[in-house]
């Protein structure tokens, strides 16, 4: 999907009613699809059977599973009511609009849901940096969450959309040190170096940022979903993150 004009920072591409939002560690994710499939009003059904199935052998039919499994972008949102068994809010989105964007393991744009509420809301697409127009507009498909893993660890994670992405180039093991890095300051923040509610452990979050400012991410939004699923919405670590986050 190419931008139709230019676009400034954090504008929205699209909103729409997604086809298909089901809990991604739910119980039984492929029963949810299912059922919410077969409610679909018919000119639904067909806009996702018109949807690419990755999984598909020349000349035989698609599967809704092959299809959901190909087009699903995982969205984390800050707030989303999420079943109580779940590790933390994540919906396998399918959209009309959403599942024709291509992957980039350095998006233009991110996902999200437009409420705290599952059942009321849509996914929306805004832009993580400007974009010109006739460039790719693009997503991670994973929401964010290989994100901040080096190359084999994001391709082994994306193998289920089909494709094999092809991040290469001189910059690669400099960009694999980097992200290798941001996974180990991340998982810090998550699991100690941020407890201490009176001390958000400052300099790791800015060591975070400038990574991801070096590696031209900006996702900020995705990140501040994680840690508000993993910290809890109220921790300060959330609170620093949130003001540097995309308006929802
Ligand atoms: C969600 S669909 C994307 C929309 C699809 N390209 C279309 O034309 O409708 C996912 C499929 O797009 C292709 N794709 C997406 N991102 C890609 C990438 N970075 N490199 C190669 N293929 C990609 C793969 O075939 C994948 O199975």
């Amino acid at each position: 999907m190419a931008a139709a004009r230019d676009f400034a920072e954090g504008e929205l591409v699209l909103c729409e009613e997604p086809l298909l939002a089901f809990e991604l560690f739910g119980a039984s994710p492929r029963q949810e699809v299912l059922a919410q499939f077969q409610a679909l009003a018919e000119e639904r059904k067909t806009l996702v059977a018109d949807l690419s199935d990755c999984y598909a052998l020349p000349g035989r039919p698609k599967s809704l599973h092959g299809i959901v499994e190909t087009n699903n972008i995982a969205v984390y949102s800050l707030g989303l009511e999420a079943a109580a068994s779940a590790p933390a809010s994540a919906l396998g989105v399918v959209g009309n609009l959403l599942s024709r964007m291509n992957h980039s393991c350095a998006p233009s744009c991110e996902a999200s849901w437009t409420s705290s509420r599952r059942a009321s809301g849509r996914i929306q697409v805004r832009t993580s940096s400007a974009v010109q127009e006739g460039a790719e507009l693009t997503l991670f498909y994973e929401g964010g969450l290989h994100l901040r893993a080096p190359r084999a660890e994001r391709q082994g994670a994306l193998s289920g959309y089909g494709f094999r992405c092809a991040c290469e180039g001189e910059e690669a093991q400099r960009s694999d040190e980097r992200r290798a890095r941001m996974g180990h300051v991340w998982r810090g923040l998550c699991s100690g170096g941020a407890e201490d509610a009176a001390r958000p452990a400052p300099e790791a979050l800015q060591e975070l940022l400038r990574l991801y400012d070096e590696e031209a991410l900006q996702l900020h939004g995705a990140a501040l979903g994680h840690l508000a699923a993993w910290l809890g919405e109220e921790h300060p670590s959330v609170e620093w993150w949130r003001r540097r986050a995309p308006e929802q």
